[in-house]
C-alpha cells in the first residue's frame, strides 16, 4: 500500500503502491501517513521522497469508493496532506506518470515538487462532478495564483511538466531517475527552513482586479457548464481561497464537496468514467472477447472522400503518425480536400504548441493525395467515406477487394447502411467493418465500431484498438439500420418534428432540450448536420420523393404518422445552415448563428391551417420527455436485439457522440435515475394520446424490468434472451 524504505543513511523514502494508478484508497492514505509519522519520529532520518510504484505517481483518490463515502466520513486524504506539509523534516515528492486529483493534493503537501519530463499533473475532479477536497482549492492559488488555479481547476485539464515548471507547480523537471533525484534534492535541502516552503502559509498572490476576474470565471463556466455544477462550485472554493483564511477556506472547500457529492451529478459522472473503461472492454456473446483477439498493426492508412468527415479522419490518423493515402474521385475535389486537410492540420499544430507538446504533425511526407485506386495496394487499412449511397459504397468496397493487399482491413464510414450488404461483395468480408466516426472526426471522441456477420475477431480488436490510437472511445455495437447512436436519434427527432405540427417553434424545442443540459436541441443540430441528410435517406426509403407511391397521404406512411415537415423545407432549398436557412434563418450561407424565422411561424400556421391541425401549448415537460423518452425506448429496444451489449455502450455513444450530458449520465443512466416505471407510465400516456406513433410504445423490454422490479441498470442485460444477439 505504501512502502518504507531508507535511501542512503538519512533519506526516506515512501512509495505509493496500489495497482494500476497507484489510488489513494484509506488503507494506502493510512500507509502514507504511517510513513510521514514514521520518518519525523525518527532522528537518523533528515528528509523524506514520497513517489510512486510503476512510474506513476499517484491517480488520485480511488474513485471507486465514492459511492461508500459517508458525508461524515473524516477526511482522512485531507488531513494526511496537513500532516506531510507540517513535517519538521522536507519532503519532496518525485512524480513519475501522473500526479492527479488527490495525488496532486499529496505533491502540493509536499515542500518540494520535481517531475519526470513526461509526467502529467491536474485536477481532474471537475470531470467526476466534484472538486479538489484534500485542500487543492486551497493550495493551488496560493502557489500559482487565482488565474491559471482557476484555469487548472475548473477545465480538469492535465498539464505537461513542462507547463507545470512555467506555472510554478513543480521546482524541476528531471530527464532520467526521478526518484533518485528527489533523493539528492531531499539530502541537500534538509536542514533549510521549511517555513517558506509550506504552500498553505503564503498568502495567495494578489492582483487589483481580482473581484472582476473571478466573476467573469463564473460567468464563463456557467455559460459552458450546461447545468453542471461542479464548475461553478470550483470557483466557490477558489473563491475562498482569496477571501478567507486557509482554515476556513479549508472548511468551505469541504462544505462544497459535500453539497457536489449528495448532488446526484457526481454520481452520473463518475458512473460515465467507469463506464468509458467498461466499453474498451468488449466481449461477444460467442465468447471472444478483447482478452482473446489481437489487433494487428496499422502503420499505413488510407481514406476513400475527402468530403465533411474525409478530411477530419485523415487529420486524426496524421496526427496519430500514421502513414496516410488520401484518395478522391477528381482533381477539384482533391485540391478542395487537401486545402481542407492541411489547413486542419495546422490548426492542430498550433493548439499544440499553445500547450507546450511538439508540432511534427504535418509532417508532408506522412501523407499522400492521389486520385489513383493503384496507391492502395500496400495500405493496412482503408476507411471509405465517400457518399452515403449503397451502390456507389459497393463499387469502391468491390475495388478494394481486388486491389488492397488480402490482409487489409476494408472500413466504412457508413451511418446507417448494412455493413453485410457492403462486405458481400468483396471477397474477404471478414476483414470488413463499420467505423463510424462523428463530425467533425478530428475532434469527437466517438468511435462507433459496427461488427457485421462475418467480422472476424481481430477485425474488431484492430478497430477498437485504432480507436485508441486515435484518442477515440471506440463502442462495438451491432448491426441495424442506424446502429445504436442513429437508431436512437430517429424517434428523438420524429417526436422534435411532430411537436412542430402540434404547435411548438423550433426554438422552443431546443430550448427545453438545451435547458437539460444537452450542446444543441434537435433543430440546431438538423440545421448543422443538414436537412439535405435526412432527405436523401428518405428519398431512398421511398418515404418521400419520386419512389412514393401515388395517393399516399401526406401524414402517414403505412398507417404511421410521418410528417413531411422537413421534406417541404428541402424542396424549398432550406437544407440549413449551409443554405443559410433551415430550421432558423442564418446571416449568410455557412453562418453560425440560428435567428428564429418568421418565415417559418408562417409556414408552419399555413401547414396546421391545411391539415386541420389546432395548434396547442406544448409545456417544457412534455417536450422532453416525449423527445428524450422516445429516444431512451428505442434504447432499451436496442438491448433487447443486442445491438449493444450493455446499457453503458448506449450512454458512452450518446456522451462522446450526440453530446448527452455527461452530468446525467447517458440516456440510459438518465433512466435508471428518473426510475423505469416513471419512464414507462409516462410512454404509456404518450401512446395513448398518439396511437399512430409506433415509437411511443413502451419496449416490451421496458416493460420486462418494470414488471421484474426494476432491477440496477448493471443488471438489466442478464434479463435480455440471449438467441436474438446481433453482437
Ligand atoms: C490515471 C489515468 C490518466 C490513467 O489512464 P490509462 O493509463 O489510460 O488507464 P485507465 O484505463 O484510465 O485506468 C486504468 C485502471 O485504473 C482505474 N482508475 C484510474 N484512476 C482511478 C482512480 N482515481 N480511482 C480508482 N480507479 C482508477 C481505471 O478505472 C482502470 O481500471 P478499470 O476500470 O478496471 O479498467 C486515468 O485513469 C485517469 O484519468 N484517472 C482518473 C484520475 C482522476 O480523475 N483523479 C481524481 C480522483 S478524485 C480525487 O482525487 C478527489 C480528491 O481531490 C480528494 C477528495 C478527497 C476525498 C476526501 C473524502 C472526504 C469525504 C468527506 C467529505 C466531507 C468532510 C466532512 O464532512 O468533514
Ligand atoms: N456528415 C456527417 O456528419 C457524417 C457522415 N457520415 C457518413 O460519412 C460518409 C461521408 O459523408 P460526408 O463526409 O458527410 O459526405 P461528403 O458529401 O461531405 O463527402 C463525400 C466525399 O466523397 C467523395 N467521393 C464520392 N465518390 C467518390 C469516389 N468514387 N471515389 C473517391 N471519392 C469519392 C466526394 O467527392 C466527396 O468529397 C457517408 O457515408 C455519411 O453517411 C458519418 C458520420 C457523420
Amino acid at each position: 500500500m505504501a512502502q518504507y524504505r531508507r535511501a542512503g543513511a538519512a533519506v526516506a523514502v515512501i512509495r505509493l503502491h496500489n495497482a494500476p494508478v497507484n489510488a489513494l484508497s484509506s488503507a494506502v492514505v493510512q500507509a502514507l501517513a504511517q510513513g510521514v509519522k514514521k520518518a519525523d519520529l525518527d532522528p537518523s532520518v533528515k528528509a523524506v521522497v514520497i513517489c510512486g510504484a510503476n512510474g506513476k505517481f499517484s491517480a488520485g483518490a480511488d474513485i471507486r469508493t465514492f459511492s461508500s463515502l459517508q458525508p461524515r466520513d473524516r477526511p482522512a486524504l485531507a488531513e494526511t496532506v496537513s500532516l506531510i506539509e507540517r513535517s519538521q523534516k522536507p519532503v519532496v515528492a518525485a512524480i513519475e506518470g501522473v500526479a492527479l486529483g488527490g495525488g496532486l493534493e499529496v505533491a502540493l503537501g509536499c515542500h518540494y515538487r520535481i517531475a519526470h519530463a513526461q509526467a502529467r499533473v491536474g485536477f481532474p475532479e471537475v470531470l467526476l462532478g466534484i472538486l479538489p477536497a484534500a485542500e487543492g482549492t486551497q493550495r493551488l492559488p496560493r502557489l500559482i495564483g487565482i488565474p491559471a488555479a482557476l484555469d487548472l481547476i475548473t477545465t480538469g485539464r492535465h498539464v505537461l511538466a513542462a507547463e507545470a515548471l512555467k506555472l510554478g507547480i513543480i521546482d524541476e523537471i528531471v530527464k532520467e531517475n526521478t526518484v533518485e533525484r528527489a533523493i539528492e534534492l531531499a539530502s541537500k535541502v534538509s536542514g533549510q527552513p521549511l517555513g517558506p516552503r509550506k504552500i498553505s502559509l503564503k498568502p495567495v498572490p494578489d492582483l487589483p482586479d481580482m473581484e472582476a476576474i473571478l466573476s467573469e470565471a463564473l460567468v464563463k463556466v456557467k455559460r459552458k457548464a450546461r447545468g453542471r455544477l461542479s464548475p461553478e462550485m470550483c470557483i466557490q472554493a477558489i473563491k475562498a481561497a482569496v477571501q478567507l483564511p486557509f482554515a476556513e477556506g479549508v472548511e468551505k472547500e469541504r462544505e462544497l464537496f459535500r453539497f457536489l457529492l449528495g448532488s446526484g451529478q457526481a454520481k452520473a459522472q463518475q458512473y460515465a468514467f467507469f463506464a468509458e473503461r467498461a466499453v474498451e472492454k468488449w466481449t461477444m456473446p460467442s465468447g471472444t472477447s478483447w482478452k482473446t483477439a489481437s489487433a494487428q498493426p496499422i502503420r499505413k492508412a488510407a481514406v476513400i472522400g475527402l468530403g465533411t468527415m474525409g478530411r477530419g479522419i485523415v487529420t486524426s490518423l496524421v496526427k496519430a503518425k500514421m502513414l496516410v493515402v488520401a484518395l478522391e474521385q477528381d482533381q477539384k475535389q482533391l485540391d478542395i480536400g487537401r486545402e481542407a486537410v492541411t489547413s486542419l492540420l495546422q490548426w492542430e499544430a498550433s493548439k499544440m504548441q499553445q500547450s507546450g507538446q511538439s508540432q511534427d504533425i504535418c509532417d508532408p511526407a506522412r501523407l499522400q493525395f492521389t486520385l489513383d485506386f493503384g496507391a492502395l495496394r500496400d495500405v493496412d487499412l482503408v476507411i471509405e467515406a465517400v457518399f452515403e449511397d449503397m451502390a456507389l459504397k459497393k463499387e469502391i468496397f468491390r475495388k478494394l477487394s481486388t486491389i488492397c493487399k488480402p490482409e487489409a482491413f476494408l472500413c466504412t464510414n457508413t451511418s446507417a447502411l448494412d455493413i453485410d450488404e457492403i462486405a458481400a461483395v468483396t471477397s474477404h468480408p471478414h476483414q470488413v467493418i463499420g467505423t463510424h466516426f462523428f463530425s467533425p472526426a478530428h475532434v469527437m471522441k466517438l468511435l462507433e465500431v459496427i461488427r457485421g456477420h462475418h467480422t472476424s475477431p481481430t477485425t474488431i480488436a484492430t478497430a477498437m484498438s485504432l480507436a485508441k490510437t486515435l484518442n477515440k472511445v471506440g463502442v462495438l455495437v451491432g448491426n441495424c439500420f442506424g446502429f445504436v447512436g442513429n437508431r436512437m436519434m430517429a424517434p428523438y427527432v420524429e417526436q422534435a418534428i411532430f411537436l412542430l405540427e402540434e404547435g411548438c417553434k423550433p426554438e422552443e424545442v431546443d430550448q427545453a432540450v438545451e435547458g437539460f443540459g444537452f450542446h444543441m436541441g434537435p433543430f440546431r443540430m438538423l440545421d448543422l448536420a443538414g436537412l439535405d441528410v435526412g432527405w436523401r435517406s428518405r428519398k431512398g426509403q421511398g418515404l418521400t420523393g419520386p419512389k412514393l407511391a401515388p395517393g399516399t397521404p401526406a401524414r402517414q406512411r403505412e398507417s404511421r404518422r410521418y410528417s413531411p415537415l422537413p421534406d417541404f423545407l428541402c424542396e424549398q432549398g432550406r437544407y440549413g445552415q449551409k443554405a443559410g436557412k433551415g430550421w432558423y434563418l442564418y446571416e449568410k450561407p455557412g453562418g453560425r448563428t440560428a435567428n428564429p424565422d418568421p418565415w417559418l411561424y408562417n409556414f408552419l400556421s399555413e401547414y396546421r391551417e391545411t391539415h386541420g391541425i389546432k395548434a396547442r401549448f406544448v409545456d417544457q415537460e412534455e417536450i422532453l420527455e416525449r423527445c428524450l423518452y422516445a429516444l431512451i425506448n428505442e434504447g432499451f429496444q436496442i438491448l433487447a436485439d443486442r445491438i449493444a451489449s450493455a446499457p453503458e455502450d448506449i450512454d458512452v455513444i450518446y456522451i462522446y457522440g450526440y453530446g448527452w450530458p455527461t452530468h446525467r449520465g447517458g440516456p440510459m443512466f438518465h433512466a435508471s435515475t428518473v426510475g423505469l416505471p416513471h419512464v414507462l407510465s409516462r410512454l404509456q400516456k404518450y401512446s395513448e394520446a398518439h396511437p399512430d406513433i409506433p415509437k411511443l410504445q413502451p419496449s416490451p423490454f421496458l416493460k420486462k424490468l418494470v414488471a421484474l422490479g426494476s432491477p440496477p441498470l448493471r443488471e438489466w442485460v442478464s434479463h435480455v434472451r440471449q438467441p436474438s444477439s446481433k453482437l
